[in-house]
């Protein structure tokens, strides 16, 4: 039996969230993608562990902090005495939430296919890696597609979301390394908003035929916000309701939805029931500001999925 149910590959962020507009007041939290999935993950159940690099600095010893409160493995974070860690902000506006960051140069940046060498990937059922993983600098970018390997060659499935940030590379070289991507992916988690970036249209079906069009092998499962999402098998493609929130900050609603669907995998759920799953527990993250304090727990999600 594998010792993780789910390794991700990734960078974790400081989170400054503005939830005020226009005032100097920020809340300081936690995100970066990856890790989010990881703690919600856990926050349901699943034995997760990160890999990634954080500074030597306060911000990554709060993340080491906070990783081992959410029972989230650190054997593979690797901590860098000349690096920060990174840090983003988070505003407020009429088209929902929109990101900066403080990243560049950032220890996790500065990973190398020699962050893999513990032999973590190995040790699970999934990996799990975003296209802010291979966003954010060329070794990432190759460390990512070593790990993709690693996997396979492992026998471990690959999930992999695509989390578009166009503040990090420029749209052509986006859509080129997240369609090679997405071919190795068991599980392939695209968003409506990136994928109208990257294919030009707002139609999910047509959306769906381009990414099986692109190569895509595995489930793949189209988020699209407020009405929820498709899960596409490769036979039928089904659609699943979400749940009605007053959503406050959907920050981390997609890392919340990529952590709570692998967990209910791993716990035996098949696709539907572990979308259905995935869906509440993402409406439930939006509830609150921050990608990491408002993840909900396994009482609450099953609570609510109960009525
Ligand atoms: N306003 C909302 N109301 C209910 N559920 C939501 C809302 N926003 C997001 N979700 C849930 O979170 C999932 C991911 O959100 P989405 O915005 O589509 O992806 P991403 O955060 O990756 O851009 C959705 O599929 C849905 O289940
Ligand atoms: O943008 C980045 O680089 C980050 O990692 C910061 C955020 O924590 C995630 O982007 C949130 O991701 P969503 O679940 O798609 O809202």
């Amino acid at each position: 039996m594998a010792d993780f149910d789910i390794v991700a590959l990734g960078e974790p962020l400081v989170e400054l969230n503005q939830t005020r507009q226009g005032e100097l007041q920020y809340l300081q939290g936690f995100g970066g993608d990856t890790s989010n999935a990881v703690i919600a993950a856990a926050r349901q159940g699943a034995r997760c562990a990160y890999l990634t690099r954080v500074g030597d600095d306060a911000f990554g010893a709060q993340f080491l902090d906070l990783w081992r409160e959410e029972g989230v493995d650190t054997s593979g974070v690797e901590v860098d005495a000349s690096a920060h860690t990174g840090l983003y902000f988070v505003q407020h506006g009429p088209d929902g939430h929109a990101f900066s960051y403080l990243r560049r140069g950032s220890a996790a940046s500065l990973m190398t296919p020699a962050t893999l060498d513990g032999g973590l990937i190995e040790r699970a059922r999934f990996l799990h890696v975003s296209g802010i993983s291979l966003a954010i600098s060329t070794s990432a970018c190759d460390t990512v597609f070593a790990a993709i390997a690693r996997a396979r060659a492992a026998g471990v499935q690959v999930s992999l979301d695509s989390n578009l940030r166009l503040r990090l590379w420029p749209l052509d070289r986006a859509r080129a390394v997240l369609r090679e991507a997405l071919c190795h992916a068991d599980l392939f988690l695209p968003s409506m908003d990136d994928m109208q970036h990257l294919t030009g249209n707002d139609d999910p079906e047509r959306t769906l035929d381009w990414i099986r069009d692109a190569g895509a092998t595995g489930v793949v499962v189209l988020k699209l916000g407020k009405d929820g999402s498709i899960i596409d098998d490769g036979k039928t493609r089904t659609p699943v309701a979400a749940l009605r929130v007053e959503a406050v900050d959907a920050t981390g609603a997609g890392d919340c939805f990529a952590g709570s669907l692998l967990a209910r995998r791993c716990q035996g759920d098949d696709w539907a029931d572990a979308v259905r799953y995935a869906n509440v527990a993402a409406a439930l993250s939006t509830l609150g500001y921050g990608a990491v304090n408002p993840l909900p727990r396994a009482e609450q999600v099953l609570a609510k999925l109960r009525g």
